[in-house]
């Protein structure tokens, strides 16, 4: 988990009581008294790689397996979008047609935390899971399937509970052979 220095902690703080005054509550009373220390800890875990690019918690293995495919599906993930700084959440699924290079498994939730745990909106997800996965295991295709519940759609504005949003991204064989396109979408598509 990230920890904010403390001038950043000490900032932060005092924006959620500005937050919380501003909207007409009192800061002052019990309920809240360690409410900006609690809400400055959870951002530091949920907004925890903020403005990182680069995935640097990985493995990878070389290997002479012909493995046509590689699939990792209904990787749990809980992110915040950039709009509304309200909870968007899902399932990520991530195919990989290995090149002689594989990943160590437990690196892709990894990654998918990594890449989550930002401001972000869905389309940006599945395009940064694909990016580093492209970067980290050159394969010779990728896939990355996401389907989120946004809060900014369910718990206002638009208010549609449960309305599911779905982002694919497709490189390389996985959008030129329709075979292995299709062995990726027939276990991901629930
Ligand atoms: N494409 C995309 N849009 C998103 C995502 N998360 C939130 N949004 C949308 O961002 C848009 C922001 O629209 P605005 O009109 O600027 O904001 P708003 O007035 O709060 O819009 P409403 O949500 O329609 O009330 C909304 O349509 C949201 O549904 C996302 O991950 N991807
Ligand atoms: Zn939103």
């Amino acid at each position: 988990m990230k920890i904010f220095d403390t001038e950043t902690n000490q900032r932060l703080e005092k924006d959620v009581k500005n937050v919380l005054t501003t909207i007409g509550d009192d800061v002052s009373r019990d309920g809240l008294l360690e409410t900006p220390a609690r809400v400055s800890r959870a951002y530091a875990e949920i907004f925890a790689h903020t403005g990182e690019r680069i995935f640097q918690d990985y493995k990878v293995f070389s290997t002479e397996s012909d493995t046509d495919i590689v699939i990792v599906e209904n990787i749990p993930f809980y992110s915040m979008c950039e709009h509304h700084l309200l909870p968007f959440f899902g399932t990520v699924d991530i195919a990989y047609v290995p090149n002689h290079k594989i990943i160590g498994l437990s690196k892709l939730p990894r990654l998918v935390d990594w890449s989550a745990r930002r401001p972000s909106v869905q389309e940006s997800l599945t395009t940064l899971v694909a990016d580093e996965v492209t970067r980290i295991v050159e394969p010779k295709g990728v896939a990355v399937n996401i389907t989120a519940r946004h809060m900014c759609m369910e718990m206002r504005g638009i208010n549609r509970p449960g309305t599911q949003t779905n982002t694919s991204v497709y490189r390389g064989v996985l959008k030129t052979d329709a075979l292995l396109r299709q062995q990726f979408m027939q276990r991901v598509i629930r």
